[in-house]
């Protein structure tokens, strides 16, 4: 197939609005075209050359395709450069250059489809010296001999912003009414949802009918596109969603990622099914430490830790690990995570996908033996609403943003790729951000482990509340301390160690080591959050609930100019939650 048919199609469907037409034009192509030719098509449509989910990916440097652009034309790059910084558009250059290129010269041969998609994937492969070289030849080479119209779309393609507004479910259409009907459109929606691939549903509707999409299979080491979750905003609604009875899990704030489990190795897929495993080996070795099967597609969410405070940090934190390959041994020490399993599609053989949750779980709790680094979900099959809201409340003391309720009924399968009413989130939110600092009084601590190891790993900070002469906890401390400080903050505070808690102290958690308040630190939090483990205030907006510093970090400042008494007030945290409270969401 020439490369300018595709570019023909292109053509049309960018010259009109309507979602149907494109459809229509696009299942013209697909029924006109070899089966071999379908996969290319699909991914080329969509801007890629491979699925989403494999390695490859375009989005060449700007610079990089206007050299190639030079070096294919003849045109001097000088001359490029300049249009280039009128432009500022590198499909657009390409025009213009094209228009003042003379006609195709002797020596051109066919561009084929194939060749401008072999090409592309050799540029996506191309690593290490020399290869920057290679891939503007490659690009070249393939400019060299197309049209003005074709290298318009080969610019598109190679910089990674093809945008033609063909969107998943268009292709989806298109390859029903090329290959099957309407009614068979779930099956072929399905067989993409399950795979990941279009491109290989595509081809095999071409090759085998839609009797081939419906055998098409879970597979490990194919993403599946996750189930999502609806929204609703308190526990007697979800309940009467869902029958008056539903699992309850942790919703944990980190990243989604689905593992893929088998002889040759793990491969771990985020949320947007990009290949994590570089980033994660430390997960992948946990896994295959904690899995007892043969193979599986398990689903969890990655949460970073903070190792002296045994809390929950900030989602963020993980993104430490993105881009690096030569100090990642650094980052995952500093940033160690837990993975937290929800959910099992697949298991020694057995797709898992159409199966009740109630099954998926059971599986679930039987494929992995609980490590420190791997556990299950905090679950409860709950049905009654009060109990709802204790658990809710517990989900957000311990780091949560809430809990996520799931149908448990007969169809309560997984939902590859859709959003619906089988999960549903509540996270209503009693976060409140905090813009200023605060002082707190260390009363206790908590012994530290690995680089903390001998010392203490978190200060139990408490602030202060005068009316009735208590100092109430409101955080761990464990982040912010320079080298320096921790050599001298645990020398300050030895002097004020005593046998048992102080008495005017008020707090539900039993530190290691108590100490008279004495000292003030100046801490920076990201927000204030209810807890029923922190007594701050507790009972002035939930009976059962206290106030709490997320994320606190030491500012590196201490108010040796203030007594233990001169702290922040509770009653200062509880006007600062009130005034930044957060919108329900
Ligand atoms: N126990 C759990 N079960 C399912 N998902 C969970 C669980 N704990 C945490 N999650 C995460 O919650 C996400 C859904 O909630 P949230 O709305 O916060 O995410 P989002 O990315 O903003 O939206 P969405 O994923 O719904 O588009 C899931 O994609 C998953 O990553």
């Amino acid at each position: 197939m020439q490369y300018g048919d595709l570019v023909k199609v292109y053509e049309a469907i960018e010259s009109t609005a309507s979602r149907l037409e494109m459809a229509d034009i696009l299942a013209n192509l697909f029924r006109s075209s070899d089966c071999k030719n379908i996969r290319t098509i699909v991914y080329m449509t969509q801007g890629n050359i491979v699925p989403d989910f494999y390695p490859e990916k375009l989005g060449m440097a700007d610079k990089l395709y206007l050299r190639a652009l030079s070096m294919a034309t003849g045109q001097k790059g000088s001359r490029i450069k300049e249009l280039w910084d009128k432009e500022g558009d590198t499909g657009k250059v390409t025009e213009l250059v094209f228009a003042n290129k003379s006609q195709t010269t002797l020596f051109s041969q066919d561009l084929t489809l194939e060749r401008v998609h072999t090409a592309l994937l050799k540029i996506c492969r191309a690593d290490g010296d020399g290869s920057q070289d290679l891939k503007m030849k490659l690009l070249a080479d393939i400019l060299h001999d197309a049209k003005p119209n074709e290298a318009k779309y080969i610019a598109r393609l190679a910089t990674g912003r093809m945008r033609i507004g063909i969107a998943a479910q268009t292709v989806i259409d298109a390859l029903a009414i090329a290959f099957a009907t309407k009614a068979d459109k779930p099956d072929i929606e399905r067989a993409f949802n399950i795979t990941s691939d279009l491109g290989l549903v595509g081809e095999t509707l071409c090759q085998n009918g839609i009797d081939g999409v419906r055998g098409m299979k879970v597979h490990v080491g194919n993403p599946i596109r996750a189930m999502l979750a609806e929204r609703l905003s308190s526990p007697e609604e979800l309940l009467e969603r869902l029958d008056g009875k539903a699992m309850f899990e942790y919703k944990y704030d980190g990243l989604r990622i689905q593992a893929h489990i088998s002889d040759s190795g793990i491969k771990l897929y985020s949320r947007r099914l990009e290949d994590m495993t570089e980033q994660f080996p430390d997960v992948a070795k946990a896994l295959r430490e904690a899995f007892t099967g043969v193979d599986a597609i398990v689903e969890g969410e990655c949460v970073p830790i903070d190792i002296n405070t045994g809390e929950f940090l900030p989602f963020q934190e993980v993104s430490h690990r993105r881009g690096r390959k030569h100090d990642l041994s650094e980052a995952i020490e500093d940033y160690p995570v837990r993975f937290h399993l929800f959910d099992c599609l697949y298991f020694d053989g057995e797709d898992l996908t159409l199966k009740p949750l109630p099954q998926r779980r059971e599986t679930l709790s039987k494929c992995v033996k609980i490590t420190p680094s791997v556990k299950l979900s905090e679950a409860k099959v709950l049905d009654d609403p009060e109990k709802v809201q204790t658990f809710f409340m517990q989900a957000l003391a311990d780091g949560c943003e809430g809990l996520m309720a799931k149908s448990i009924a007969n169809d309560s399968i997984y939902r590859a790729g859709a959003r619906g009413y089988l999960w549903i989130k509540y996270k209503k939110e009693y976060r409140s951000e905090m813009n200023d600092t605060v002082d707190l009084v260390a009363v206790g601590a908590f012994y530290g482990r690995g680089k903390r190891g001998g010392t203490y790993g978190a200060l139990l900070m408490a602030t202060y509340n005068p009316d009735s002469d208590s100092f109430e906890t409101v955080c761990k401390l464990g982040s912010g301390f320079s080298d320096v400080d921790l050599a001298t903050i645990p020398e300050k505070l030895n002097k004020t160690k005593l046998d048992s808690k102080f008495t005017r102290v008020n707090s539900k958690l039993e530190a290691d080591v108590w100490f008279e308040p004495y000292l003030v630190l100046e801490v920076r939090g990201a927000e204030i959050t209810l807890s029923p483990i922190h007594t701050c205030e507790r009972g002035a907006i939930r009976d059962d609930a206290g106030f709490a510093i997320r994320f606190p970090r030491y500012t590196g400042t201490t108010r040796i100019d203030k007594k233990a008494r001169d702290a922040t007030t509770s009653a200062e945290i509880t006007d600062m939650y009130r005034k930044q409270l957060k919108q329900s969401n």
